[in-house]
């Protein structure tokens, strides 16, 4: 009889994917990969919560977020934030997955059970999902449903993050430092494309190493740091940069984290920037990424249960305020197609 501690095997965490799921998974990395290559003009967009606290409010959310992505789909490519890990600068609470009772009683073994549920069912919306890969033993329980990885601004220097980047079969961004050093998202991007062989897990549970031909689809993505970096001239250095290093000039910009200074009401500026940026012609900014939810602001896990609707860990942009800053980014995009 396993302990309580003892977590089940990816292949017993959850069903496998249903094969409908698995084929629209398949199309959207495509599809984000065809964003990122230029070959889609339109912008990438991963939208959502900081991180997913109560399951049943968060699929509320991809059903609105769902219902826009379509509406804007000739020029907006949506991906959910369907973050179920959260990396610490010191402490704090570490996501859903690793702490489903919120409390740091750390029940992983029901966070890996119901972490898969969760994104089954937010994949079921037919969004495209987006998943910060924290700690690369658990990457195995989630990678298969993932449209878009992220490596965080805390891990990107960390070998084994770059391994399993290049392994990762979705386009991975890489976030710069929590400095704002963008060097070492630039060297992480370039691990990332190289073939590695490391420890991995397999879906029977058995270590076994994981042997990959490297991502071509790693990309930068610029997050701000001390100071923000989300302006036209910190845009074209990070493209200079990138072309310096040998690598494909394109860049996904996040309107939070240090280029809000973690303050929601800062993110619409930033992300008016942006689409000035991207339509002025900018074809190098690929995408964008903001942090929304339900309602506006956040909370501090604490005396009683959490409100479902509210970010307990970065302040999000309400929903609200949301829908007019995609359609603001969607105009964006079309005007700059149209000068293409
Ligand atoms: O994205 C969320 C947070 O910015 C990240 O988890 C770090 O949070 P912290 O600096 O409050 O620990
Ligand atoms: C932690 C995050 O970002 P960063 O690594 O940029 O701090 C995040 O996007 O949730």
């Amino acid at each position: 009889m396993p302990d309580q501690d003892t977590l089940p095997t990816p292949a017993e965490a959850g069903p496998p994917l249903p094969a409908p799921v698995a084929e629209a998974v398949a199309r959207h990395r495509e599809s984000v990969t065809a964003v990122l290559t230029r070959r889609d003009p339109r912008l990438l967009v991963v939208v959502g919560p900081c991180s997913v606290h109560d399951p049943a409010a968060a699929l509320d959310y991809a059903h609105l977020l769902a219902g826009a992505a379509d509406r804007l789909a000739d020029d907006l490519v949506v991906v959910l934030r369907a973050y179920l890990e959260k990396p610490r600068t010191v402490s704090g609470w570490t996501g859903l997955l690793p702490d489903p009772t919120l409390d740091g009683k750390g029940d992983v073994a029901t966070g890996v059970r119901l972490g898969r549920s969760f994104l089954l069912e937010a994949a079921a919306t037919g969004l495209p999902l987006a998943y910060e890969f924290v700690d690369p033993l658990v990457a195995h329980y989630a990678a298969d449903v993932v449209s878009w990885g992220a490596v965080g601004a805390r891990t990107v220097a960390s070998q084994p993050h770059r391994h399993l980047a290049s392994w990762l079969p979705m386009p991975v961004g890489m976030k710069n430092c929590v400095s704002g050093d963008i060097g070492t998202a630039v060297d992480a991007v370039r691990a990332a494309g190289l073939p590695h062989a490391f420890p991995g897990i397999a879906a029977d549970g058995r270590l076994t190493t994981l042997r990959s031909t490297g991502n071509p689809d790693a990309h930068l993505v610029l997050r701000g740091g001390r100071k923000p970096n989300h302006g036209a001239a910190d845009v074209a250095a990070s493209l200079a940069a990138l072309t310096a290093a040998g690598l494909p000039p394109r860049v996904v910009v996040d309107a939070s984290h240090g280029n809000s200074g973690k303050d929601h009401d800062r993110q619409p500026a930033v992300l008016e920037d942006l689409a000035a940026q991207v339509a002025d012609g900018n074809r190098g900014l690929v995408g964008v990424m903001v942090e929304s939810y339900l309602a506006d602001g956040r909370q501090d896990l604490g005396a009683g249960p959490p409100r479902p609707d509210l970010s307990v860990t970065d302040a999000c942009l309400g929903w609200e305020r949301t829908v007019p800053l995609l359609e603001v980014l969607a105009r964006a995009a079309r005007r700059r197609r149209s000068s293409l």
